[in-house]
């Protein structure tokens, strides 16, 4: 078990009575129901729940890609409810990371300009030894000259995953990441996940449906119908399942 900050440490990530509502009337849906749930810095949390309970929207709404209609959201010291669509756009690049199932690089720069893309729209310098470090751990020294179509799935993912490390951002956001790769390489791409909270003290949150996924997480959030149910901590898949199960999941 890794060493965590104290429960009174300043949260990476915050959501206090967070509603969420779409459509009106007869088909309004409640998808998120007076949520409050916080994420401590370096550590790395699976969002778990049954199909419609909430996990996609949650993650949307924490990252500042959807607006609450009551609550209050914020990423690091800064309060994101409220802002505008331009001060977000800002606000994202600098302060968090995206990893997506379907890797989301653009087919037309090389692995290296790939990752260099949020810095480059940031306008920020790049840090080279960090850079370095990066490619190093992730295996990527020899393929950044490569465009996405000359990558396996794997790599193509890991470069997904350095991007969205480069910037240091409060929080990286990781949708189904391993959902488009075989269970090698998700393992693979999982492990470097876990490892970069671990060694680098990135605050992760991931959305996923596969319980030997939310076993590398330091711990589990279970959502269901809208709200937050449960914790899983230090989460082993049978753990987990277990836990899916009891919400009939
Ligand atoms: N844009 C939208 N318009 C209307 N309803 C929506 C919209 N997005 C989500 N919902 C509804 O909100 C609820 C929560 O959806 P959400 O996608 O967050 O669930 P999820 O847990 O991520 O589901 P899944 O595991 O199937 O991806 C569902 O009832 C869904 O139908």
């Amino acid at each position: 078990m890794k060493t965590r900050l104290a429960p009174t440490a300043p949260a990476a990530v915050a959501a206090q009575s967070i509603t969420k509502t779409y459509g009106s009337g007869a088909t309004k849906v409640a998808a998120l129901n007076d949520v409050s749930v916080s994420f401590r810095p370096g550590d790395f949390t699976a969002i778990m729940g049954p199909s419609g309970s909430g996990k996609s929207t949650l993650m949307h709404c924490l990252a500042g890609l959807d607006t609450v209609n009551s609550g209050q959201v914020a990423i690091g010291k800064t309060v994101i409810t409220g802002m505008s669509d331009h001060e977000l756009t800002i606000l994202r690049r600098k302060h968090v990371g995206f990893i997506f199932q379907a890797f989301n690089l653009v087919p037309t720069l090389s692995a290296r300009d790939n990752i260099l893309l949020p810095l480059d729209l940031a306008g920020a310098k790049v840090d080279q030894p960090w850079f370095d470090q990066i490619v190093a751990t992730l295996g990527l020294a020899d393929r950044l000259a490569h465009h996405p179509h000359e990558l396996s799935g794997g790599q193509q993912q890991r470069v997904a995953v350095a991007r969205a490390l480069l910037t240091r951002p409060d929080v990286v956001f990781a949708d189904e990441p391993t959902g488009a790769l075989d269970s090698t390489t998700g393992a693979e791409v999982l492990q470097l996940l876990a490892g970069s909270a671990r060694d680098m003290g990135q605050t992760i949150i991931m959305v996923t449906h596969d319980p030997h996924a939310a076993a590398y997480a330091d711990n589990v959030v279970l959502l269901k119908d809208g709200a937050i149910v449960g914790r899983v901590e230090d989460p082993t898949a049978d753990a987990v399942l277990a836990a899916l199960a009891e919400l009939g999941a």
